[in-house]
């Protein structure tokens, strides 16, 4: 069964719901300006809610002292969503014993190559590259051309974003065999704000037989 990820929730009673609906992982965004942005105060918290989903830490070219922040609330998986290099990477894993993922955009099987340099990637998050204006790297809603995923050997885990919503979840798995998903945007009506039945419907559809 596909595992599911929902990312960016920051309200306590959505973080249980998702939880309690089989998500599989909760995303907590700590990347300044988000929209979607805890606290790591608040993150301590939220972190009470997530049952048996395994809460990962999304930061953006994170400094050590802002890791060994987050690694002292107990999360045990980091997602980075930035220009981290693989040594970085593997520095940063080395540093923390967390299991550490590593988000890219991509639009070419270029892009893929490069997704296969981080060999020490616990998870490779192959996600949309972001529209050229954007002040963010990710959670734009925006899908990639799936077809350049045809054949490709992932180098470690690996697990699809970028405009995945209810509607469109199982046709994404079915077009790349992706073991697991993530969903920030395709939850929300209203941007940084997830919405409890699209949550419930995109846990369903991605994880339906
Ligand atoms: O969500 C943000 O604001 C964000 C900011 C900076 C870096 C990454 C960010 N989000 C990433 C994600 O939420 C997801 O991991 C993923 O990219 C899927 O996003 P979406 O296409 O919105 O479903």
């Amino acid at each position: 069964m596909t595992h599911v990820k929902i990312c960016g929730l920051i309200d306590p009673d959505l973080v249980r719901f998702a939880a309690r609906e089989g998500a599989d992982w909760i995303g907590f965004n700590f990347v300044p300006g988000s929209p979607r942005r805890v606290t790591p105060e608040a993150a301590a918290s939220l972190l009470l809610q997530v049952g048996k989903a395994r809460p990962v830490a999304l930061m953006v070219d994170p400094t050590d002292a802002e890791v060994d922040v987050i690694v002292a609330l107990g999360f045990p998986v980091l997602q980075l969503h930035g220009a981290e290099t693989p040594e970085r990477l593997a520095e940063i894993k080395a540093r923390t014993g967390r299991e550490v993922w590593k988000a890219l955009g991509v639009a070419t099987r270029a892009d893929l190559d490069t997704a296969n340099t981080f060999v020490s990637a616990d998870k490779l998050l192959i996600d949309a590259k972001p529209p050229k204006d954007a002040a963010y790297s990710g959670g734009h809603g925006q899908v990639f051309d799936w077809a350049i995923l045809d054949g490709w050997q992932p180098a470690a885990p690996w697990m699809l974003a970028g405009g995945l919503t209810p509607d469109n979840v199982a046709s994404a798995i079915a077009a790349t065999g992706a073991p697991a998903v993530d969903v920030s945007s395709g939850v929300e009506r209203v941007r940084g704000l997830k919405d409890r039945e699209l949550v419930r419907a995109f846990i369903r559809a991605a994880k339906q037989p």
